[in-house]
């Protein structure tokens, strides 16, 4: 009875070729790379290092939690190309980082990977010669290598995390992790998250449904099990105990911005209905500021005037932000300006400094009337 029904099939009835390859049809290369414990061999973790991420992560978890009235800033370039140029950054944020620290907590942007509406560059783990070799392992390498002596610095490190993979390779490095507005719903990225070992910040979805990231932020606490790599680069049943320390981001959506006071409002009626902590993070950029850079000033001066007039409920900023204002065209790489975005377009560096005064000086206003 099933031999007839599988024969009556018209697949089945099809004439094929018994030599016609079942798998690989679209693989044109396999390259392995060395696991992540063997960059981590090679690129280790030194005190310095251990302790800024230490601080680093418990410090964030405080502010988020309320326990820690500061304002946390999350600031930098959309993506790093040039680790040079990111060193730059970093040293500079550093010194802000310190003299602003009784109101703010700044940790930097460290983004390698850029999820793409539809194609582009992929971030600096994908593509670190900027020109589609795609040489990952080495982007893996230059990635841990900056991560590190952004940390030798005392200054946090934030980053997305997009591919599976990666997190085994650099998140030792890392104090905060984001998942992004494309991946907010997919449960592998949530499973990730209920893994790390830094608190993580989901992004409203790019239609601007917030509703999807407290969904994310309720499954990310629980533990899961799933199947991943091990620290060796072994297929494995990774069993997480689930991350306590995760929150929303508002970064915007289609139908235009989403910091405006009424909707964080709604936010925060959500949040509390889901039985989480009225606090959130706000992303001045992306579709908050109609990614124009100049914008972001707009957004982040009304978010700094709402702060000092003590909404607590705002525990978090995001910036985009790099030495040099605007983006450019990446082209074919060999004629980038020094210090600019080649994704999307960033505040530049004189920016930056007046806005996180201004933000340190609302953070304090608020943190001294008790709120
Ligand atoms: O943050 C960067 C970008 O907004 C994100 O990677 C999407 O970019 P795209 O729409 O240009 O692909
Ligand atoms: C890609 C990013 O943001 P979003 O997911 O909000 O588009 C980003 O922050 O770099």
């Amino acid at each position: 009875m099933i031999e007839t029904e599988r024969l009556s099939h018209p697949a089945a009835m099809e004439a094929t070729d018994p030599g016609e390859p079942l798998d690989d049809i679209r693989i044109l290369a396999v390259s392995e790379i060395p696991s992540p414990a063997s960059l981590r061999e090679r690129c280790q973790i030194d005190a310095v290092a251990q302790k800024t991420v230490r601080a680093g992560r418990r410090q964030i978890r405080q502010v988020l939690s309320g326990e820690d009235r500061r304002l946390l800033v999350v600031v930098g370039p959309c993506s790093v190309h040039d680790p040079e140029a990111a060193r730059e950054y970093a040293r500079r944020l550093a010194v802000l980082a310190q003299k602003f620290e009784d109101a703010l907590l700044i940790a930097m942007r460290v983004y390698f990977e850029k999820p793409r509406t539809t194609v582009g560059w992929k971030g600096l783990i994908n593509d670190p010669g900027l020109d589609n070799s795609c040489r990952i392992g080495e982007g893996l390498e230059l990635a841990r290598a900056l991560l590190l002596d952004i940390a030798r610095l005392g200054l946090p490190a934030a980053t997305e995390f997009l591919d599976p993979i990666t997190p085994e390779y650099i998140v030792d490095l890392v104090s905060w992790g984001a998942i992004g507005a494309r991946t907010v719903e997919s449960q592998v990225h949530r499973q990730i998250a209920s893994a790390l070992s830094c608190p993580v910040g989901f992004k409203n979805n790019s239609a601007g449904d917030v509703a999807v990231a407290i969904e994310a932020v309720l499954s990310a606490r629980r533990g899961h099990q799933f199947l991943s790599h091990t620290r060796e680069g072994r297929t494995a049943i990774i069993v997480t105990a689930g991350n306590p320390d995760c929150h929303i981001i508002l970064r915007g959506g289609k139908n235009g911005p989403n910091y405006l006071p009424a909707q964080v409002d709604d936010a925060c009626r959500a949040l509390a209905k889901a039985g989480l902590t009225e606090r959130l993070m706000i992303d001045c950029s992306h579709a908050n500021s109609g990614k124009d850079h100049r914008l972001q000033l707009t957004v982040g001066e009304q978010l700094a005037s709402r702060i000092g007039e003590g909404d607590s409920r705002i525990a978090a900023l995001m910036i985009e932000s790099h030495l040099v204002a605007g983006r450019q065209e990446l082209g074919d790489g060999t004629r980038l300006c020094y210090g600019q975005s080649i994704t999307d377009a960033c505040i530049g560096w004189e920016e930056t400094e007046q806005l996180l005064q201004l933000l340190y000086r609302s953070a304090g206003r608020r943190r001294s009337t008790g709120g």
